[in-house]
């Protein structure tokens, strides 16, 4: 048995730099056509000119045969200027702008402290561009619970954010929670999207601590309570265009998650096509895969196909590179379906 897809991109993935986007890059250059490249580099990358050489070392990195397309993103500052996001737009190459809050996740020290006080005249002109504002949904108060500060995210900020500006597209990153899902209902299907990772798919809280501390399963926003997973599952097979896929696959390597303060990420590009047929519904995988994600972004769809064929394999425990270990998601487990080369 096999399944034949439309190729599909990844709207939310980390590819690094330096040794690291060299070992990683081609496990998801293999699979999808394009992706959203995160800019929460050291240092982030706040210009078009950072973007631009960026993706320059993307593509150095990349197989001699691989016609994989990086899709760069700029990292708002409190700085950013109206005139960055005009450069960002005439360059083609910068599809999109991230949303750090400071402190809220891996590299987001130079984000974003007060969104409405010092960037408002920067979304006015993504609204004039036309270009979309990611954002990594979670506030940085610690005395907010980690496990609510999605949901005071979309109170405090998102809400208020469409209000003020309803024409500006919104991608929240990676959702955890069955609020987000009702969020992004509750607004216009066109304007205002999010992306699903493959961990917060299928995997809940348990999964930290399923017997003993699991820091491969650690990332951010950390996996919440089984009835957010379900609320998730069912906005992926609902059929729905407002939301795609975004892996956020975000190696680091072993001794950065085995350690007494193990960084937050997962690092699933080699899995997360096998792990997202899971879900279920698989009549409604191709739209979640590769046509709900362009039409939001407003380019074309891919118009190669790959294939998923129905066979058990196996996940490697690791993947060794120059650069030391990496743990894919779901290591040693057997997965059910194996993506082939492309048609
Ligand atoms: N998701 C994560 O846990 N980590 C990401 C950053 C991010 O997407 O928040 C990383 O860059 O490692
Ligand atoms: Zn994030
Ligand atoms: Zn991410």
């Amino acid at each position: 048995m096999q399944l034949s897809l439309t190729r599909p991109d990844d709207w939310h993935l980390h590819l690094r730099d330096g040794d690291l986007l060299e070992a990683v890059v081609s496990h998801s250059a293999s699979h999808f056509g394009r992706a959203i490249v995160m800019p929460n580099l050291k240092p982030p990358i706040t210009t078009t000119a950072a973007a631009v050489a960026y993706r320059e070392s993307i593509l150095k990195a990349l197989p001699a045969n691989s016609d994989f397309t990086p899709l760069m993103t700029l990292y708002l500052t409190d700085k950013t200027s109206p005139d960055e996001i005009k450069l960002a737009r005439t360059s083609g190459v910068v599809f999109a702008v991230k949303l750090y809050p400071a402190g809220a996740t891996t590299n987001s020290q130079d984000g974003v402290t007060d969104l409405f006080g010092k960037c408002l005249p920067v979304l006015e002109e993504m609204v004039e561009q036309n270009m979309p504002l990611l954002v990594h949904g979670e506030v940085t108060d610690p005395e907010v619970d980690i496990f609510d500060r999605e949901k005071v995210f979309i109170d405090t900020i998102l809400i208020p954010l469409i209000e003020k500006l309803p024409q500006l597209k919104v991608v929240m990153e990676h959702i955890t929670t069955q609020d987000a899902v009702r969020f992004i209902e509750s607004c216009n299907e066109g304007s205002v999207a999010a992306t699903v990772t493959p961990q917060h798919l299928l995997l809940n809280r348990n999964s930290l601590f399923q017997g003993g501390l699991q820091p491969h399963n650690y990332c951010l926003p950390v996996l919440k309570r089984e009835i957010h997973r379900q609320a998730i599952v069912s906005a992926v097979t609902s059929g729905s265009k407002r939301f795609f896929l975004g892996t956020d696959s975000a190696p680091h390597e072993r001794q950065q998650k085995e350690c007494p303060c193990g960084c937050a990420g997962i690092y699933n590009a080699p899995v997360a096509l096998s792990l997202y047929t899971k879900a279920g519904a698989l009549d409604k995988l191709e739209a979640f895969t590769s046509f709900n994600g362009p039409d939001f972004y407003g380019i074309p769809r891919n118009k190669s196909k790959i294939k998923l064929i129905k066979t058990q394999w196996k996940v490697p425990e690791s993947y060794t590179f120059a650069s030391g270990d990496v743990i894919p998601m779901f290591a040693g487990q057997t997965l059910e379906w194996l993506p082939s080369s492309f048609l």
